[in-house]
């Protein structure tokens, strides 16, 4: 059984993801984090999560505080403490403020939970994930972000919307950054276990504006809603019960990754990962050549922002 703990808790992704992660049966204490001064905001949070544990038949320890000391001996902590991005702005304009949180967030956490696995969700993730690994000192396999897995799964739900097939019948992946030059894997995607491009209809499937959509479907749904809370709720969950279930599955999450793309890395980035109790793993890949050609230039992007992020880190302290 384990400890999960959520930093951020009493935002819009924080409090659902405190939520779905109560329905994994794995899941035997979980401590909401918030800034000082939202106690009664997370007792509330505590008091609701509560009730719905009765109906549901599930037993979850459940506390909050607003300290960092309290997510020691924890097995998994989520971070999705950070400012969202508002209509208008891009994810990457987030990444100096961000940072400066999840840097110091990181060195406590690696000072007091050295076996914990750390998940970031604040956005930028691919630049937070980056910022974490070098200040918590933990080791790679330790550290993850969201990356590219929401937006597959985005994908996943145009192609089966597409050719009318339940969405577990589609398997898809999009790499690189979680933002604009993120690149689809259209030679990885399959419908019933048949690669998508040796299917007759592939020739009328419009692609460029399925990923298009993809691309712009956290900015469409802010500015419609304010955030996106169920996309990234049930997405981060899939990923806790994937860890503490030992399951191996292969998600593709932002992880630092050394040369295991044609030579690339690095940097930490959206790539396949086998994930299991002990951590990400990435898996060596062999991708087409227009596909490289994207993978190149978006890490690129990635490594330019987290340069830049990481200088300015520097230079503030
Ligand atoms: N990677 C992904 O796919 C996704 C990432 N996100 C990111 O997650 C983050 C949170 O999003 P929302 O929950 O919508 O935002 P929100 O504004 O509702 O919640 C932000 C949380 O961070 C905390 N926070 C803000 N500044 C802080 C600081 N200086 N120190 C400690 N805690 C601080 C707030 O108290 C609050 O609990 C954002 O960066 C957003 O862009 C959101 C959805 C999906
Ligand atoms: O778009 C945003 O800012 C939130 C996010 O990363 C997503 O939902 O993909």
């Amino acid at each position: 059984m384990a400890k999960v703990t959520i930093l951020g808790a009493t935002g819009n992704v924080g409090v659902f993801a405190a939520h779905t992660i109560s329905e994994i049966p794995y899941v035997s204490d979980m401590l909401l984090v918030g800034r000082p001064g939202r106690e009664d905001f997370l007792a509330g949070c505590c008091r609701d999560l509560s009730d719905s544990f009765a109906a549901r038949g599930t037993d979850v320890r459940l506390s909050y505080g607003t300290s960092l000391a309290d997510t020691k001996d924890s097995d998994i902590i989520i971070c999705t403490a950070g400012v969202p991005r508002r209509p208008g702005q891009d994810r990457n304009d987030l990444a100096f403020e961000n940072a400066k949180i999840i840097a110091e967030t990181a060195e406590t956490i690696g000072r007091s939970s050295p076996d914990a696995i750390l998940f970031l969700v604040t956005n930028p993730v691919d630049v937070t994930t980056a910022v974490a690994l070098k200040y918590s000192g933990l080791q790679p396999r330790q550290i993850f972000g969201l990356g590219t897995h929401l937006d597959s799964m985005r994908l996943k739900s145009l192609i089966a919307r597409y050719f009318r097939v339940h969405v577990s019948e589609v398997h898809t992946r999009i790499i690189g950054e979680h933002g604009d030059s993120m690149v689809p894997l259209w030679s990885a995607t399959t419908i019933g276990g048949i690669r998508i491009n040796s299917l007759p209809t592939f020739s009328g499937l419009p692609a460029q504006e399925m990923i298009d959509a993809v691309r712009t479907s956290g900015e469409a749904i802010i500015r419609d809603k304010g955030s996106t809370v169920y996309g990234p709720g049930e997405a981060i969950a899939t990923l806790v019960k994937t860890i503490l279930g030992d399951e191996n599955r292969i998600l593709t999450v932002s992880s630092y990754i050394k040369s295991e793309i044609h030579g690339i890395g690095d940097v930490c980035i959206g790539v396949p990962a086998r994930i299991n109790r002990d951590g990400v793993f990435p898996v060596p890949l062999s991708l087409e050549e227009d596909e490289v050609a994207g993978f190149r230039e978006s890490v690129k992007k990635i490594r330019k922002v987290t340069a830049d992020v990481m200088e300015r880190l520097e230079a503030a302290r």
